[in-house]
């Protein structure tokens, strides 16, 4: 696993990046300012901040899903412009394609490159098999619980071989065991596969639980305002100690932002 203390280049590169949103009434919004952020090959990034501070906008930007306003994002020394298929992508809902199987779900993007039938059904059963649910194939996707149907939006992104994955509060709809469940099954795919990971989520146990870096943002207009790193064995325990403090030092360091945010949504 590499780190930030990596000397190759990083995978992603954030320099300087700024988003201004225009509202419904045509007011600019500044989403995002000034963020400067580099994701090795193979690490686990977590982005953390209170409601409102542009973390899902810079995942979309990362993406190639939203264009930068300021500043320039690299994947692989190359600018983003567009989505492309070294940065899969993990919606909060799972997004299937409901009258499609799973398996055909996992294969769509390969039918989209070209791949033939045979083979992108082989790849589909492959990756199913990885992710422990190759007997729902052939499953629609209602049939299967909240928690299947993100690993099945997983397989999918993974189905085209990514070397980052961006995940946008994907465990957000879950209850709390499948939750804690899905985060032991993306840290076993992580390490199965090696591609970075770039995680977004306002909850601060996942964060801990999950992260080689937590990278907190500040309330609106979104900055980076500290990044910790979690020197944390794997598997984690969240009852020891050290996961406590660490926990405990993130939520001080939310507190000031988690307010503004909330004073600001008040006052508008
Ligand atoms: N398409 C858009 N048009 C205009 N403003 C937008 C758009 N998308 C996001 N915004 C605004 O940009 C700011 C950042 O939004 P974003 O969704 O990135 O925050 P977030 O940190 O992911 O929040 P949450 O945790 O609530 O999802 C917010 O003020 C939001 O209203």
């Amino acid at each position: 696993m590499t780190n930030n203390t990596s000397t190759q280049p990083p995978l992603i590169d954030c320099s300087r990046v700024g988003k201004t949103w225009v509202d419904a009434q045509g007011a600019a919004v500044v989403a995002l300012n000034n963020v400067d952020l580099q994701v090795a090959r193979g690490e686990f990034v977590v982005l953390l901040g209170p409601s409102g501070c542009g973390k899902s906008t810079l995942l979309y930007m990362i993406a190639g899903l939203e264009s930068v306003s300021e500043g320039s994002i690299r994947c692989g020394g190359a600018e983003v412009s567009q989505p492309g298929t070294d940065r899969g992508f993990v919606f909060q809902e799972a997004s299937l394609y409901p009258w499609l199987t799973v398996a055909e779900n996992v294969a769509f993007g390969l039918k989209m490159q070209g791949m033939s039938k045979e083979q992108r059904l082989k790849r589909a059963q492959s990756i199913l098999q990885n992710v422990g649910l190759a007997d729902a194939a052939d499953k629609r996707p209602d049939q299967l619980s909240g928690g299947m149907r993100q690993r099945v939006a997983m397989a999918r992104a993974l189905a085209l071989n990514p070397e980052a994955l961006l995940l946008d509060e994907p465990f957000a709809a879950l209850d709390v065991q499948t939750r804690a469940k899905m985060q032991d099954f993306l840290i076993r795919i992580w390490r199965q596969t090696g591609v970075s990971m770039i995680f977004v989520t306002h909850h601060i146990d996942e964060a801990v639980a999950l992260a080689d870096r937590v990278v907190v943002f500040t309330a609106r207009p979104g900055g980076i305002k500290e990044i910790i790193p979690i020197d944390l064995p794997r598997p984690r325990d969240p009852k020891s100690p050290l996961f406590h403090q660490l926990s405990d030092h993130l939520i001080d360091l939310l507190r000031d932002e988690v307010d503004r945010a909330f004073a600001e949504q008040e006052v508008g």
